[in-house]
C-alpha cells in the first residue's frame, strides 16, 4: 500500500491512513548543502518524520537532495522516527536525475535496511544548481522521449560537475583517512560537448513497441530510447542515427530480441578519429542467414549490403563519408565460446587516430573494431601528458632517464608507447591477448622498438620466474591503469616487492584508487599528489593519476 508523506517543516497533514503524518517537529535542524559553493546555496530543511512503520515500496516521499554519490545518484539523508516505541532510523534515499539542493517527490521502488532507491515523479522546487539541460532525451523516463541512460549530470553547469567530481575524489580519500588536500583541481574540458569517439547505440523497441535505435533509458534492459539527437559524439553521429534508424523501420528490418532470440539488427557502433576525421561504422546482427524485409525473406548479405550503401549514402550527404564498414555477426551457440565474425564490407580494416602528446610526439593508432581505445581522445592526450609529466620524464636528456618502465594493464599499449621515447625500455602486461596483439602492432606501426608486451594476468606475471629474469632489477618506474575493481591482493604485494622509487597510478574509480592507495602507502611508498582529469563530461566518470614516490 502507498502513502504519501511530507517530511518538510509544515502544516500540512496527509490523508493515508499507513503514516502517522503528523509533521512531528522535536529537532528540525538546519543543514547546509555543502556540496560545493555553500555559500551560493539556499540551506535546505530537513525535519525528522514520524512514521507507523518504515519505507515501503510504492510509498510518495517529498524530500531534499542533499548531495551526488560516486555513481551520479541524488541522495536525501531522510531522519525518521518509527512506530509507537519511536524508533529512529536515517534512510539514505538514492534518486536518479536529482541533484543536490532540489526539493522533490519520489516513489520509493526499493528499500534495504537503512537504504532505499526511488523514482524522481517531481521536481518541486529546483535546484539554484540547475540549468535547462542541452538534449531533448535528458530526464525520467515518465515523460515522453526522455529517460535516456547516457548522461547523468547534463542538467548541470559544467563547472558544478567538476566540482562535484572533485568532491568525491576527496571524500573518498577522507573515507580512508588520506589527506584530500593532494588532490589538485579536476582538469575539464573547454568544451564538453561532442568528445566521445565511440558510441554503440542499440536496436529494439521503444516504449510503445515503435522500432527504435538509440540507447537504454536508465534502469532498462530491454526497451530502446528512439534517439532523436544525441551530444556526446559529434553532430554527425546525431543525425546519422535517427537517419538509419528512420530507414529500418521504413523497410521492415526488425530488430533482433534477446528474450524470444529473434530477429536480426543488434547495434550499430560508430567510431572517428578525432584527430584523423576517419568514420568507422559497424553493423552488428545476429547469425541469421535470412533476414525479414518487410514482407519478403532475403538473404541476410544483401540486407547487411542494403544497409551499408543507405548508410555511406546518409554519410556523405552529412559530410562525413564512412571510411570503414563492417558487418558482424554474434554468434553465441549453447556449448561453444561467444564469438563475433566480422566482414568488412566497405574501406579499411581499421581506423586510424593520432595522440598529440608533450614534446610534438605523436602517435598513430590503427583500432580494429574489437580494440579499446580511450572514448575520449582529446582528454586522453591529457591525461597521458599527465603520466609523462607527473613521473618526470619531460627532460629525455636529464640523466635521471629511466632504465625500464613497467605499463601494467597496459590494454592497446598506449601509456607504454607514449612513454617509451622516454625510457630505456618498456614492459607491458594485459589480460586481454588482442589487446597484447594490439599493443605490438602499435609499437610496430610508430618505430618502437623498445617496448614488449607479455599476456596474462599482472599479479601471476609479476611473479613468474619468466618475466623476472626479464624484467632485471632497474625498474625505475611502475605505471598501473587497472579497471574499475582496482588492483588485487596479489598485483598489490608484487609492485611493493619490485619497490620501483616512483609509482603512478592511472584510474577510473575513486573508491578503489584510495583503497589501493591505503595499501600501497602502508607498503612503503608516499603519495605525492593526484590530479583528476575529466574524460567523461555530462557523466559522473572520472579519471585520476596519483603519483607515488618510494620511501
Ligand atoms: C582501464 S584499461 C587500461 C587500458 C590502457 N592502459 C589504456 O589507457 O588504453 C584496463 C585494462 O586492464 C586489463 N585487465 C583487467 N584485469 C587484468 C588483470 N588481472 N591483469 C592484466 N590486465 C588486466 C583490461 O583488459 C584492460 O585492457
Amino acid at each position: 500500500m502507498s502513502g504519501r508523506v511530507q517530511n518538510e517543516i509544515t502544516w500540512r497533514t496527509a490523508r493515508h491512513s499507513s503514516f502517522n503524518l503528523k509533521p512531528w517537529r522535536r529537532s528540525a535542524y538546519i543543514k547546509a548543502i555543502d556540496a560545493f559553493e555553500p555559500q551560493r546555496l539556499k540551506r535546505a530543511k530537513h525535519m525528522i518524520l514520524e512514521l507507523s512503520r518504515g519505507f515501503r515500496h510504492g510509498d510518495e516521499v517529498e524530500l531534499t537532495i542533499d548531495k551526488m554519490n560516486e555513481r551520479g545518484l541524488g541522495v536525501a539523508f531522510v531522519e525518521t522516527v518509527i512506530g509507537p516505541q519511536k524508533m529512529e532510523k536515517r534512510y539514505e534515499v538514492f534518486v536518479r536525475k536529482a541533484i543536490p539542493g532540489d526539493r522533490v517527490r519520489v516513489r520509493i521502488d526499493k528499500t534495504r535496511r537503512k537504504r532505499a532507491s526511488a523514482t524522481l515523479l517531481e521536481i518541486l522546487e529546483p535546484s539554484q544548481l540547475r540549468i535547462e539541460p542541452r538534449c531533448r532525451h535528458f530526464g525520467t523516463r515518465e515523460e515522453a522521449e526522455k529517460g535516456c541512460g547516457g548522461c547523468t549530470l547534463q542538467s548541470m553547469r559544467y563547472r558544478h560537475q567538476l566540482a562535484i567530481k572533485e568532491r568525491l575524489i576527496k571524500e573518498n580519500f577522507q573515507r580512508v583517512g588520506l589527506d584530500p588536500g593532494l588532490v589538485l583541481p579536476l582538469k575539464g574540458m573547454d568544451e564538453p560537448w561532442y568528445y566521445r569517439n565511440k558510441m554503440e547505440f542499440t536496436f529494439g523497441d521503444d516504449a510503445e513497441r515503435h522500432f527504435a535505435l538509440g540507447l537504454y533509458p536508465s534502469g532498462y534492459k530491454f526497451e530502446i530510447l528512439n534517439l532523436q539527437e544525441c551530444h556526446l559524439q559529434s553532430e554527425f553521429v546525431s543525425r546519422f542515427v535517427p537517419a538509419m534508424s528512420h530507414f529500418c523501420a521504413s523497410v521492415g528490418l526488425e530488430p533482433y530480441h534477446s528474450r524470444r532470440d529473434e530477429g536480426w539488427l543488434r547495434n550499430l557502433t560508430i567510431r572517428e578519429g578525432k584527430r584523423t576525421g576517419e568514420v568507422m561504422v559497424e553493423l552488428m546482427t545476429s547469425p541469421a542467414t535470412e533476414v525479414r524485409l518487410g514482407t519478403e525473406t532475403v538473404d541476410a548479405e544483401q540486407a547487411a549490403r542494403a544497409f551499408a550503401a543507405e548508410a555511406q549514402r546518409l554519410a556523405s550527404e552529412f559530410g562525413r563519408p564512412i571510411t570503414s564498414f563492417y558487418w558482424s555477426r554474434y554468434i553465441a551457440e549453447k556449448g561453444s565460446r561467444t564469438r563475433i565474425e566480422e566482414t568488412l564490407l566497405h574501406g579499411e580494416p581499421v581506423l586510424s587516430e593520432e595522440m598529440h602528446l608533450p614534446g610534438e610526439q605523436r602517435l598513430r593508432f590503427e583500432i580494429h573494431p574489437r580494440a579499446f581505445f580511450q572514448p575520449n581522445t582529446l582528454q586522453a592526450e591529457q591525461l597521458y601528458a599527465e603520466v609523462i609529466e607527473r613521473a618526470g620524464l619531460l627532460d629525455a636528456d636529464s640523466p635521471n632517464r629511466p632504465q625500464t618502465v613497467l605499463d601494467l594493464y597496459c590494454g592497446t599499449g598506449t601509456i607504454g608507447l607514449c612513454l617509451a621515447p622516454y625510457a630505456e625500455r618498456v614492459l607491458g602486461i594485459e589480460l586481454q591477448p588482442d589487446a597484447v596483439d594490439n599493443a605490438r602492432k602499435n609499437a610496430t606501426d610508430n618505430q618502437i622498438d623498445n617496448a614488449t608486451f607479455f599476456v596474462g594476468d599482472v599479479g601471476k606475471v609479476l611473479a613468474s620466474p619468466e618475466f623476472i629474469e626479464a624484467r632485471g632489477d632497474a625498474i625505475d618506474l611502475v605505471v598501473v591503469d587497472p579497471p574499475r575493481s582496482g588492483l588485487f591482493d596479489q598485483a598489490i604485494e608484487q609492485i611493493l616487492e619490485i619497490a620501483a622509487p616512483t609509482l603512478v597510478y592511472v584510474s577510473c574509480n575513486p573508491k578503489t584508487l584510495a583503497d589501493n592507495l591505503v595499501a600501497l602507502t602502508a607498503g612503503g611508498y608516499q603519495l605525492e599528489v593526484v590530479q583528476p582529469v575529466d574524460l567523461f563530461p555530462q557523466t559522473y566518470h572520472v579519471e585520476n593519476v596519483a603519483l607515488l614516490t618510494r620511501r
